[in-house]
């Protein structure tokens, strides 16, 4: 747990011997360091070979617990063809917290590696505590790494008291998956106008290895680490796990916690099938990529439908739903006919049905009311968590010269607008507008639409009024909302992603 440390320490053999039995144990312990360290630098170096190219620049993150300093140990004693360095994230949550960001530097300063500190201070929002606060912000952290691969110490003990705290959750087969030994992060999206920050891949390269054998790692080479004081804390459940479920297990059955690390294998296996599944039932379905019908999601039978509106879940970058949200989405959906409107709510969004087919939608950011409107050369605005361009142009989309003619702004529909994008056929309502365009429900409370004068000027999804057009040779500007000037909305917001 990240978090609560106290003060440097090193492993202390514990009871008192006599000279004999202490050399034994010493010749043994050192067997033991020696087998450690073998077991450390040959599978970190099998990890790393096989996935970080030479060149890439490697980051180990570094909370100043033993695991994170065995693995930039181990990492610089291998000296792979990589640029090493290190990231410790300050939360600020304990009055030690400046004394873990002062030891993991001095660690770093005495072996010439370049470390990174970045100070936070986790806010919570709605429902999440303080921890889930500073793990998110932790893990955005890693994602603005400047880094090509960001390593986590996670070991194989980890990995089996996660499993054990997921399936305990109520864990579909994809969380009983655990934690993957390599993954994406998703950087924030780009300031406007900018280019998307790479972020570093994530990965666990001392996954398969137990604490046991970092532990005699660490006292081989009489390394010193902060202790988590609140490890020992059995109130956190993954700490009763720790200390209360998994030692008592390991005495009846002592491969236990080895044998549910390889479970999460499994596990993982088997929800790749499954999402193998989705696609095959998806394309099968809905060829070319389209829009999935209720009515081929009703064709199927209930446990498949499930599997396919998961995985739809997943792409449209909702979390994963409770066995029995989706249940309750299977049954309403196989209830519902071809040509209603429905809204299945979930616990992050909601699936809906436009015109007989299914829209799966996270929950949206909120809304500005109104925008003002400025335009000194092409610009990105955020409208709702997605992008509004504006750019620059010659003789084509809003004409310039007659914006200027009155205070112009953006704002949201609020009923009875026309517009005549046409000039050859008369004015129309907006309604009528979007209805043509088949511009789902939801969807058209969201539009932004530029005002001029108290004149609608242009609606995305729809077009520029045939009066603000641009004439040829004339300046003008072009605004796209997500790169829909007109019809087909879709419903994904800017990326966002949390996944261990
Ligand atoms: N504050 C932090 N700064 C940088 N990396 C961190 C931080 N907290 C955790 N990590 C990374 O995440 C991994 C798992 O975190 P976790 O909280 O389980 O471990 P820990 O007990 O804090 O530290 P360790 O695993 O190093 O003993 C760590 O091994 C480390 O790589």
């Amino acid at each position: 747990m990240a978090g609560r440390k106290s003060s440097p320490s090193a492993d202390q053999p514990a009871g008192v011997a006599t000279a004999a039995g202490l050399q034994r144990r010493e010749a043994a312990t050192a067997d033991a360091g020696d087998a450690a360290v073998q077991a450390v630098l040959s599978s970190l170096s099998t990890f790393c070979v096989a996935r970080v190219p030479a060149g890439d620049r490697l980051c180990v993150a570094l909370s100043g617990g033993r695991d994170s300093l065995v693995l930039l140990d181990a990492l610089q004693r291998l000296a792979l063809p990589n640029a090493l360095s290190a990231l410790h994230v300050n939360h600020g949550l304990s009055p030690h917290a400046a004394d873990w960001a002062c030891f993991c530097a001095d660690f770093c300063a005495a072996r010439a590696i370049p470390l990174q500190v970045i100070e936070l201070a986790p806010i919570a929002s709605d429902g999440e505590g303080l921890e889930a606060a500073a793990r998110r912000q932790r893990y955005a952290a890693f994602a603005r790494c400047a880094a090509d691969w960001l390593a986590l110490a996670h070991h194989r003990d980890d990995q089996a008291e996660t499993l054990l705290l997921r399936l305990l959750r109520g864990a579909g087969v994809a969380g009983a998956g655990g934690m993957p030994a390599e993954r994406a992060l998703h950087a924030d999206p780009a300031p406007a106008g900018g280019s998307p920050a790479r972020a570093p891949r994530l990965i666990r390269p001392l996954l398969d290895l137990p604490r046991a054998t970092l532990t005699a790692y660490a006292g081989h080479f009489g390394l010193r680490w902060i202790e988590d004081e609140s490890n020992a804390d059995c109130r956190h459940r993954r700490n009763f796990i720790r200390h209360r479920i998994l030692p008592p297990l390991s005495s009846v059955f002592p491969g236990g916690s080895a044998a549910l690390a390889r479970a999460t294998g499994h596990f993982a296996e088997a929800a790749l099938l499954l999402d193998e599944l989705a696609q095959l039932d998806r394309e099968r379905l809905a060829p070319a990529g389209g829009r999935l019908s209720l009515a081929a999601l009703n064709s199927l039978t209930d446990a498949r439908a499930r599997n396919l509106l998961r995985h739809e879940m997943r792409c449209a970058g909702l979390p994963a739903a409770d066995a029995r949200w989706l249940e309750e989405a299977r049954r309403q959906l196989a209830s519902t006919r071809a040509t209603a409107e429905t809204c299945v709510a979930l616990p992050a969004g909601s699936l809906r049905v436009f015109r007989g087919e299914l829209y799966v939608l996270p929950r949206l950011p909120p809304l500005p009311s109104a925008l003002p409107w400025s335009f000194d050369g092409d610009a990105v605005l955020d409208w709702g968590g997605r992008r509004l361009l504006l750019r620059r142009t010659i003789g084509a989309g809003i004409s310039l010269a007659r914006l200027a003619e009155g205070a112009a702004h953006f704002a949201l529909r609020c009923g009875g607008e026309r517009l005549q994008p046409d000039a050859r056929r008369p004015r129309r309502s907006l309604k009528n507008l979007l209805q043509e365009q088949a511009v789902p429900p939801w969807q058209r409370e969201r539009l932004p639409l530029l005002w001029c004068g108290g004149q609608l000027v242009w609606a995305a999804g729809i077009g520029v009024d045939a009066a603000f057009a641009c004439a040829a040779g004339e300046a003008g500007v072009q605004l796209d909302w997500e790169g829909l000037s007109s019809a087909a909305v879709v419903a994904s917001p800017l990326a966002s992603s949390s996944a261990n």
